[in-house]
């Protein structure tokens, strides 16, 4: 069995819990309140700046022109492809680049975007993209889903937001990563293994946790 396919059967019932959370449901029903989209997006603009730096550290780490490469393409693509689907929709909620880049992160935010980058900046390349993982693979299944509600890929707001995550484009970069992460697994000892799976289950965690952050929009409870 492929490591990602370990991976999938033992997550797969946390990612039920993503695709049946209120803010997924509603966003492809379209229902979705549109404060609580907004504030998802803030937060997701945020956490896309530290994602990026993933994949340079991703070059960094790479042991072949090919793999560098590729992490430089996906750099340039969540910065100027992903992160521009966030921009048009702040210009829409009158949200200026300036106070996107500058809003203050949830600390939902702040955990998640921390504990992804201690794991690629202190360990090997496969524990940096079992951080990376369940982020990509888990927006193009919902994606995926998302898409094959009818209208839902219309929605006059929604919509642009299902099309990206469905999209060939996306799909094959996370197909990529899914790769990437079975060959640098092949072999491994078994604890190794178990690291991965914990990092993967751990951000895969927090990335339902996310969801649940932006529905409920829940920032300091001490402010
Ligand atoms: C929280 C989160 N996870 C994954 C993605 C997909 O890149 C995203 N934009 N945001």
């Amino acid at each position: 069995m492929k490591f990602s396919e370990r991976l999938y059967h033992k997550l797969h019932p946390i990612w039920r819990r993503n695709h049946t959370h209120p803010f997924i449901i509603e966003l492809g029903n379209g229902t979705l309140p549109v404060e609580k989209f907004r504030f998802y997006m803030i937060q997701d603009y945020l956490y896309l700046i530290d994602y990026a730096k993933l994949f340079a550290l991703g070059a960094v780490k790479a042991n072949d022109l090919q793999t560098m490469g590729k992490f430089a393409a996906l750099l340039d693509s969540t910065m100027n492809v992903e992160m521009s689907l966030h921009r048009t929709y702040a210009a829409r909620f009158g949200i200026s680049e300036e106070e996107l880049e500058h809003a203050a992160p949830s600390p939902i935010t702040l955990a998640y975007t921390h504990y992804m980058l201690h794991a690629a900046q202190n360990g090997s390349l496969a524990e940096l993209v079992a951080a990376l993982l369940p982020c990509m693979w888990g927006y193009w299944e919902i994606g995926k889903e998302l898409s094959s509600i009818p209208g839902a890929s219309d929605h006059a707001l929604y919509g642009e937001w299902i099309r990206m995550y469905s999209s060939e484009e996306f799909g094959g970069l996370a197909q990529w990563c899914i790769g990437l992460l079975d060959q640098l697994a092949q072999g491994k000892p078994e604890g190794e293994l178990a690291r991965l799976e914990e990092i993967f289950l751990n951000t895969t965690r927090y990335e339902y946790m996310f969801w649940d952050m932006a529905y409920h929009r829940t920032m300091w409870p001490t402010d």
